[in-house]
């Protein structure tokens, strides 16, 4: 990981109550060594900022962008409306609907402007972070590698599971 390396993926959530879930794409990009950037961008509280962060996202080298947020949650829709980097949107789970409204918020894209939408909570955080590394491995062979043994890493520990019967 290097947060000091020119960030390729950018990490953006609605507020700090998002990161417990948020912090599981962080580790991803850790374990892979990805150079990544991890903030909090809300559409909704800070739309100026919001509209900067997605305007600038390519020219500063960002290949992905994981956006998650809760309830109403229209930060990744409106980040993937501003740039043409690819969003991966994370729904948070929210404190009366579970997250599903956070799903349904990020899912329903108008077509055009897509957002890659994930699994509600945790999962999701980590198999988004998975999937820009993914992106990231199409040109760099090395990441390819990575990614490769950790898929081996997970057969062989699937492999090796028992039940006490
Ligand atoms: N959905 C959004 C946006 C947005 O989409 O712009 N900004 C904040 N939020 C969400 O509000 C929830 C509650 O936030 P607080 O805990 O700060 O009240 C969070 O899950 C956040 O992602």
């Amino acid at each position: 990981m290097s947060e000091q390396a020119k960030p390729l993926v950018g990490v953006i959530m609605g507020s700090s109550s998002d990161w417990d879930v948020m912090k599981n794409a962080v580790d991803v990009l850790k374990q892979f060594g990805v150079p990544f950037e991890a903030q909090v961008i809300s559409a909704h509280r800070m739309p100026d900022e919001m509209f900067t962060y997605a305007q600038t996202a390519r020219e500063r080298g960002l290949r992905a962008i994981i956006a998650g947020a809760g309830g109403a949650a229209h930060l990744p829709g409106m980040v993937a409306a501003k740039t043409i980097v690819p969003v991966l949107g994370v729904p948070v789970p929210s404190k009366y609907l579970r997250g599903e409204d956070s799903l349904l918020s990020i899912v329903q894209m108008p077509k055009g402007v897509p957002v890659s939408t994930f699994a509600i909570g945790e999962a999701g955080a980590a198999n988004a972070a998975l999937t820009a590394v993914a992106i990231l491995a199409a040109t760099d062979e090395a990441l390819a590698q990575k990614l490769l043994a950790f898929r081996r890493e997970q057969t062989a520990a699937a492999q090796a599971m028992t039940l006490p019967v």
